[in-house]
């Protein structure tokens, strides 16, 4: 029990023996084994849904699981909420950041500690933290504000933080989401360091390979709930990964690129948008969109991307500029989005496209729900030709949800982005905006969204496809944008894209 004896030190191993976690009369966790030793770097596996976070938050006593174990450095340990995980010495961080964006680094490494003084003696908090950061691998700046520096920092400091408050066992869920490659691998590599040093432990869920094979020692993969394999990742080539992970399901076919661009769609002149805080975040941006064509912007977060798309889609109110669909002037309304079969899959979905309390079925049918055959005499709404079209979406977009009725927020991450996407490409699509449309998805759900974006494009839709992730935009687009400080400072077809070239104007050389 927990009191009995102190933390671990150093790295130390974790074990969960027989783990199963039921919601209801859901099994999202069956007789899960996960065994991660001390001073390894383990990956976690599986598919959207597949019951990752479930685990972890087993372990780390967010949830109480129905059955199971939790040994720490071997022994068995009660962890009935994260209070206790952390007096163990397990820590998690989160591929969205909790530090504080008004306060300065110092400020929010200290005050995350449970042991905070009332009055801070802030000379001596900053002499010790330099001590502390000389004996750790990466340096964040000490006195910025977290609002001011990149992802990649705010990355290390939620790192850093979890290292400060003396925790050796670090979850890590999806941690590289936000960075670019090159940020990821420098993280990734620092605490393999520290790994290989004996200093740390770490369990990473990811969705990337790449990850796996270049930093973790073994790998445990789940499968709709149950243990679907594992071993030493020198052993398993991503190939023998991916088939534990997906088991006898076929990965969507990518249809070609087929057509030529045809007349104009979308219009952007001279768009000017401000940022929350008042500060210009687009500035004079101009762009045109082809039907059939695919147009990427490339961008290190933060340059705008986002406040351009919440003007495209209405959530954001425009400076100066004009926006025009089909030649139409375009000012983001219901109506308008309709009549020109417009379609938006925005970033954090749960957040900005959907309604949380409501079910997975009447979600799907949002955008729908007041035109027929869904209505008639425009106010009796026919619920079951919705349910049944949404059913037949669940089916088709193969969104992991219990009954069409469950709340849509029970539903893991990459689901909620399914069924989002079920939405808004189910149906006859004119133009179609994208935000990271691939955030968080396993690499099944990323081939299905990838071959419906260019399906649509051969289909003869306008796309706009706002995304982090240069190997999308190279895979999709055929016209590449960069955007910097909120302009667009460069442009290439995709096919002739030389990266170092885009990878330099996205830095703003
Ligand atoms: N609080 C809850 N109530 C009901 N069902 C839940 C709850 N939390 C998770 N589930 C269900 O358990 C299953 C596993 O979800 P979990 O979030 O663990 O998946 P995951 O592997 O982390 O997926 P992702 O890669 O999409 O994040 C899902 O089907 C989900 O709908």
């Amino acid at each position: 029990m927990i009191g009995d004896d102190p933390a671990p030190t150093g790295a130390f191993g974790v074990e969960a023996i027989a783990m199963t976690m039921r919601f209801g009369a859901f099994t999202a966790l069956d007789n899960v084994e996960l065994k991660v030793r001390p001073g390894s770097f383990h990956a976690l596996l599986g598919e959207n849904g597949a019951g990752k976070s479930t685990l972890v938050k087993c372990i780390m006593g967010y949830y109480r699981p129905t059955e199971g174990d939790v040994l720490i450095a071997e022994r068995e340990r009660a962890i009935s909420n994260p209070k206790d995980a952390h007096a163990l010495g397990l820590g998690m961080v989160y591929q969205h950041f909790t530090l504080v964006p008004a306060m300065t680094v110092a400020e929010n490494l200290v005050l995350a500690r449970d042991d905070v003084p009332a009055v801070v003696n802030w000379a001596k908090e900053k002499q010790e933290l330099e001590a502390f950061l000389s004996r750790m691998p990466f340096r964040v700046p000490l006195d910025a504000k977290v609002s001011d520096i990149s992802a990649g920092e705010r990355q290390k400091c939620e790192i850093l933080k979890q290292l400060y408050l003396k925790r050796r066992f670090l979850i890590l869920d999806e941690p590289t989401s936000v960075l670019t490659p090159g940020e990821a691998d420098e993280v990734l590599g620092m605490l393999r360091k520290m790994v290989e040093a004996g200093e740390l432990t770490i369990l990473m869920i990811t969705h990337k390979f790449r990850e796996v094979m270049a930093f973790a020692d073994e790998v445990t993969i789940l499968r709709r709930g149950k243990l679907a394999g594992r071993g030493k990742v020198s052993e398993l080539t991503p190939d023998d990964m991916a088939r534990m992970m997906i088991g006898a399901e076929q990965l969507t076919v990518q249809p070609s690129r087929t057509g030529e661009a045809g007349t104009v769609r979308l219009e952007v002149e001279k768009l000017v948008a401000r940022d929350d805080a008042g500060g210009l975040a687009v500035q004079d941006l101009s762009l045109t969109v082809r039907a059939g064509e695919i147009v990427g912007i490339a961008g290190v977060s933060g340059n705008g991307q986002r406040q351009l798309v919440e003007v495209l889609a209405g959530q954001r109110e425009a400076e100066s500029g004009a926006v025009r669909v089909s030649g139409a002037p375009y000012s983001a309304s219901r109506e308008e989005m309709r009549r020109h079969k417009m379609s938006l899959l925005p970033e954090e979905p749960l957040k900005n496209a959907c309604v949380g309390g409501m079910s997975v079925a009447d979600n799907i049918a949002l955008r729908e729900f007041d035109r027929a055959p869904f209505a008639r005499g425009g106010w009796w709404l026919n619920k079951s030709a919705f349910r049944k079209d949404a059913t037949t979406k669940i089916n088709r977009y193969k969104i992991k949800t219990r009954t069409p009725d469950t709340p849509i927020s029970a539903l893991s991450g990459g689901n909620v982005q399914r069924a989002v996407l079920a939405r808004e490409l189910g149906h006859d699509v004119e133009v179609l905006i994208a935000a990271n449309p691939c955030f968080g998805l396993d690499f099944a759900a990323v081939a299905q969204i990838h071959a419906e974006i260019m399906a649509a494009r051969n289909r003869g839709a306008a796309v706009l496809l706002v995304s982090e992730d240069l190997d999308e935009l190279l895979e999709l687009s055929d016209r590449l944008l960069v955007m910097f400080h909120g302009q667009l400072v460069y442009e290439t077809r995709a096919s002739d894209a030389d990266l170092t070239e885009i990878g330099r104007h996205m830095a703003g050389h």
